[in-house]
């Protein structure tokens, strides 16, 4: 028996990559029985008497899975946000960020057109950066086309991680991904209006090494749901406001209508941004009602 991770799946055959080497596996039977259904990501045990072929085992528990696209065990989570065209959002910023903590992957926030700037909204934009990178996370301005400088930093960050990019339709996120794995040649916005044909569609995900990190090939979300957060964990997905709650008067304060609470007060000094807790707020709303619709799911 040996351990491997799947980094790819197509009709049924499960890639898995262990030691330099990878092997074409499938399923057996009791997958079904087990209800289990093997994801990219996944590690997992497989039996083979060859160099080439195997047939799965069982899969370890994972500790997170995406549905767009559909993979396992991701730690980094990439926000590409465009500075403008569509104009840079600190809303669906946050949205992003607080989606990712929910799910324990790590935020990095990619800006792209940077070039597109002038003086004023650059500046703009590296405020954003200081304040983002105040509370943990790191936010890189990228240059138009990416250098190596910017290319790198990201890879670096990603260290020995996954990584799977997201953002809104037009961010830049295949113009990026394109320019880390030329040979994927994915369509940009630009090239498919050229030819003036669809979008692919239906890509099947594939985990690539690049440096020593692994990076989904396909992009996902747009746009992001926020339905699986519970209500009493939403202030815990906010670092600043992590940092300070232990001022709080009451624990378990959710910085609403509570007296002493020192996240508001930190929003009227301006040590908390305001646009924070004002997304904030519209999360919370609009976690409350939307609550009643879905059963709640058991954790
Ligand atoms: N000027 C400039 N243009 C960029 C930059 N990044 C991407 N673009 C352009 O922006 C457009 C959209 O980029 P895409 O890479 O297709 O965006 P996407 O996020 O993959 O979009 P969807 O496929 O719709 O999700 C293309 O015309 C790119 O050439 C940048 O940093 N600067
Ligand atoms: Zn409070």
């Amino acid at each position: 028996m040996r351990k491997g991770q799947i980094r790819k799946a197509i009709s049924g055959f499960y890639y898995v990559y262990v030691d330099g080497q990878t092997f074409q596996t499938r399923g057996r039977g009791n997958f079904r029985v087990k209800n289990m259904s093997p994801l990219v990501g996944d590690y997992v045990d497989f039996e083979s008497d060859n160099k080439t072929e195997g047939i799965l085992i069982d899969i370890y528990p994972r500790k997170n899975e995406l549905i767009r696209p559909t993979v396992a065990n991701i730690d980094y989570g990439i926000i590409v946000m465009s500075a403008v065209e569509p104009d840079f959002s600190s809303y669906l910023v946050d949205r992003f960020l607080v989606y990712l903590e929910d799910k324990r992957i790590k935020p990095i926030i990619y800006v792209t057109k940077m070039d597109l700037l002038d003086e004023k909204t650059t500046a703009e934009m590296k405020a954003f950066k200081i304040y983002y990178e105040s509370i943990g996370y790191k936010m890189i301005l990228s240059d138009y086309p990416a250098s190596e400088t910017s290319l790198n930093t990201l890879i670096q960050v990603i260290g020995k991680g996954a990584a799977v990019f997201m953002g809104q339709s037009g961010a830049g996120k295949s113009t990026l991904l394109n320019q880390l794995m030329p040979e994927l040649e994915l369509e940009t916005g630009e090239i498919s209006t050229a030819l003036g044909r669809g979008r692919h569609t239906t890509r099947h995900v594939e985990l690539h090494p690049i440096g020593d990190a692994l990076i989904a090939d396909t992009p996902g979300f747009s746009t992001i749901d926020l339905v699986d957060i519970e209500e009493a964990d939403l202030p815990s997905l906010f670092p600043d406001f992590v940092a300070l709650r232990d001022e709080c008067r009451f624990s378990g304060c959710m910085h609403i209508n509570e007296p002493n609470c020192r996240i508001k007060a930190a929003v009227e000094t301006g040590e908390i941004a305001k646009y924070r807790y004002d997304h904030y707020l519209q999360f919370y709303e609009e976690i409350n009602t939307r609550k009643p619709m879905y059963v709640k799911k058991k954790k």
